[in-house]
């Protein structure tokens, strides 16, 4: 089964993660990685932290002579601000008198401050938002990276854009997915609409000159799938569910949609499946692609289609009301750095938990501790398929 797990504090010496159950035989190369990083960090609308970090992984196990191995694979990503929180973030040293200015005690609310610091019972909010920030979203997408190169030795691809910014919408509709990604650039907001564009960079441009900040949606597509990643078979191994989890735990978003997703409740159900054809060429084939790629919680050999809403950033140069946690004094918090939108940065943190999440579901269709069992598996039900 493959799995991960990451540790590691925003402000933290570094940002690590484990992933496990990847077969061997599968080229891993930093540089490959390190691609999906740069491209996590654009974005218009993002904070003063991105001039200081230049995220960049060091392979620390499973790979020998650019190969998995079959064992776990460590990645780390250093983070370049922990030359500033060195003794702050210290887990070596005492607490100090003289560092009391530092502990903070002002939570902000739709962020996890307030009901971390409960839960863990700490005396610093600070503890909670370390972890809870989604700098760790990084080490996130260098394990996405080599799912993705996992996902594309069998010809899968995925990619994703950015379709709607502080309610401004991008019209994408009449557009091929090749047009869609001759169109999208990485710097700005990566929507394919550049007339739409424009005006989601006014609308974050003056969100942050009003201390405000802006949401927005993205849309996630994998072409090239086999029929048949996930199961109905129990509920937990469902790929829609895992696909919809992924995407939601990623820090601040807030609905995830499949296909048609929620339009699907307005219409009739003759407006809504995708009719089934068949043809010798084609074998069994669909016209529409309503349903997202997905059926019964399975790959339908569609593209996958899926779209996640991410809500403002909640910390706010012109802050909301909130309460001091020791003197319980309403409070007007300051506020040192923050993102004004990072849509674009969430929708590769998108690519990146839905590759994963293919390539979980790949393995386990396919087994295999080697990439060559793994592809004899694949093709001879790709074989099996053909031969319908
Ligand atoms: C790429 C990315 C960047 C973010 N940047 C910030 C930020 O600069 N400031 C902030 O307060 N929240 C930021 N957030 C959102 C918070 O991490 C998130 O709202 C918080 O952890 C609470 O979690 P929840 O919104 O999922 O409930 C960012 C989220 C993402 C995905
Ligand atoms: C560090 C990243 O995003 C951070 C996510 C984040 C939050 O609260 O989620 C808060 C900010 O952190 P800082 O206070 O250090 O500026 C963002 O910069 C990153 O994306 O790499």
């Amino acid at each position: 089964m493959l799995r991960y797990l990451m540790a590691g504090e925003s402000h933290g010496k570094a940002l690590t993660a484990i992933l496990d159950g990847l077969p061997a035989g599968l080229e891993i190369l930093e540089e490959d990685i390190n691609k999906d990083l740069a491209r996590r960090q654009k974005g218009y609308g993002r904070g003063d932290r991105m001039k200081i970090e230049t995220d960049k992984v060091e392979i620390l196990n499973g790979v020998r002579w650019k190969k998995s191995l079959g064992d776990p694979i460590t990645l780390m990503i250093r983070n370049k601000d922990w030359e500033n929180w060195s003794m702050k973030m210290s887990s070596g040293e005492d607490y100090f008198e003289s560092m009391k200015d530092i502990i903070i005690t002002k939570p902000r609310p739709g962020h996890a401050d307030l009901t971390g610091y409960i839960k863990y019972n700490q005396y610093d909010v600070r503890n909670i938002l370390e972890f809870a920030s989604a700098r760790n979203s990084a080490i996130r997408v260098a394990i996405g990276a080599v799912c993705k190169k996992f996902l594309s030795e069998f010809g899968v691809e995925i990619f994703s854009y950015v379709t709607e910014i502080g309610g401004i919408e991008a019209d994408y509709k009449n557009m091929s997915y090749d047009e869609i990604l001759n169109n999208i650039d990485e710097d700005m907001l990566k929507t394919p609409d550049k007339s739409a564009e424009k005006i989601m960079i006014e609308k974050i441009r003056k969100a942050k000159k009003d201390g405000d900040t802006v949401g927005g949606v993205f849309e996630v597509v994998a072409r090239n799938l086999p029929i048949g990643l996930g199961t109905y078979t129990q509920w937990d191994k469902r790929l829609d569910g895992n696909l919809a989890a992924s995407l939601m735990s990623i820090q601040a978003i807030k609905g995830v949609e499949i296909g048609m997703g929620f339009e699907t409740a307005k219409k009739l159900g003759s407006e809504v499946h995708d009719e089934i054809f068949y043809s010798e060429d084609e074998k069994f084939y669909r016209k529409t692609n309503r349903a997202g790629g997905l059926e019964g919680g399975m790959s339908n050999g569609e593209d996958i289609v899926v779209r996640a809403a991410m809500k403002p950033i909640p910390t706010l140069y012109t802050p909301l009301n909130s309460v001091d946690i020791e003197t319980k004094e309403p409070f007007e918090a300051s506020v040192e750095r923050s993102d004004a939108s990072a849509v674009p940065a969430a929708s590769v943190i998108g690519e990146a938990v839905v590759a994963y999440e293919l390539a979980k579901s790949f393995i386990e269709k396919f087994g295999g501790d080697s990439m060559e069992e793994i592809k004899r598996n694949y093709e001879s039900y790709k074989n099996y398929v053909k031969n319908i």
